[in-house]
């Protein structure tokens, strides 16, 4: 590629924002050319390398999303589910990729995104790494070999910061289990047990959801018999796996037609 597209990371100060910032600053693909910040926030107005802490890299951070879009071809938005629908909106008009990594969205809000697609390029997925998309695909593999005698929980571990449960992650993984099964998730998830909860229901797949100190994002999807056990694992040790496929997805969405994508289009999976 000889034009290095330029990218706009919003969120520029989250945990994901600045792993976005410092992955797009050494990549020799790609050129940082905005980062955005909600109104008021203290980062606006400075220079995002040195509120991260380095040398200046001449980006000042902007709570204007428009103006910073329209000089961009992608922006990358790991932020949360009402910034990004309006964020949808603008990549939209500025005609840039928007490739979101926000989890905790509705189906409502999944669905105000349509509009905003067929002007532009959405890749979305609810976890952007190799290793937890090839587990995506495994997981329906292994749930289309068992039958109900196998029941199905998705695990999942996070940080105490995290706000939504379950994990955008765990939910691919089940949706995978169910499509593997031929059924539809909504008939089958069973989420937050407590209490008296009576006896577990045959051809449900259940969540649990951990939340504690710093853990970076673990995912097991265990099968569960009489007599024997398969368990799939994920475990997430750095955020650099999901920035980098944030970008990769930035630059794969560079020749695309508008729409709707997953990482499992980006990754050929
Ligand atoms: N898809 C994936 O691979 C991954 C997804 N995530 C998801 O990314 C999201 C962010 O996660 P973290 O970085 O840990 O959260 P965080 O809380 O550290 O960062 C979120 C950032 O978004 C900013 N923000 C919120 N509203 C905004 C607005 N209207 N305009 C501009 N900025 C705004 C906040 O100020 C904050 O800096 C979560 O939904 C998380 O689940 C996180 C890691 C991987
Ligand atoms: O909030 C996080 O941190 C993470 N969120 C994503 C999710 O909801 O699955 C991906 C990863 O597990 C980290």
């Amino acid at each position: 590629m000889t034009h290095k597209p330029g990218i706009v990371i919003t969120g520029a100060s989250g945990r994901m924002g600045q792993m976005l910032i410092k992955t797009v600053l050494e990549s020799d693909k790609a050129t940082l050319v905005g980062a955005v910040e909600r109104e008021g926030h203290a980062w606006v107005g400075r220079d995002v390398g040195e509120m991260m802490g380095g040398q200046p890299v001449g980006v000042t951070v902007t709570a204007d999303a428009l103006e910073a879009f329209s000089k961009a071809q992608a922006v990358i938005d790991f932020t949360a589910p009402e910034a990004t629908l309006a964020f949808s909106k603008l990549a939209a008009q500025a005609r840039a990729v928007h490739v979101i990594g926000t989890t905790g969205m509705t189906d409502e809000q999944i669905a105000q995104l349509e509009p905003a697609s067929r002007h532009a390029v959405i890749v979305r997925a609810g976890n952007m790494s190799l290793g937890v998309n090839l587990l995506v695909q495994l997981t329906k593999k292994v749930a289309a070999a068992l039958d109900e005698d196998f029941d199905i929980e998705v695990i999942e571990a996070h940080h105490h910061h995290k706000v939504d449960a379950p994990s955008g992650t765990a939910l691919m993984l089940g949706e995978a289990a169910a499509e593997g099964r031929g059924v539809k998730l909504a008939d089958v998830r069973d989420s937050g047990r407590d209490g008296i909860t009576g006896a577990r229901k045959r051809g449900d797949i259940g969540f649990t959801a951990i939340r504690g100190g710093d853990i970076v994002g673990e995912h097991d999807v265990l099968f569960a018999a009489a007599g024997e056990r398969i368990v799939l694992r994920h475990l997430a040790t750095d955020r650099g796996i999901f920035a980098r496929g944030a970008l990769k997805a930035a630059l794969w969405g560079q020749d695309k037609g508008p729409g709707q994508y997953d990482m499992v289009d980006v990754l050929g999976l």
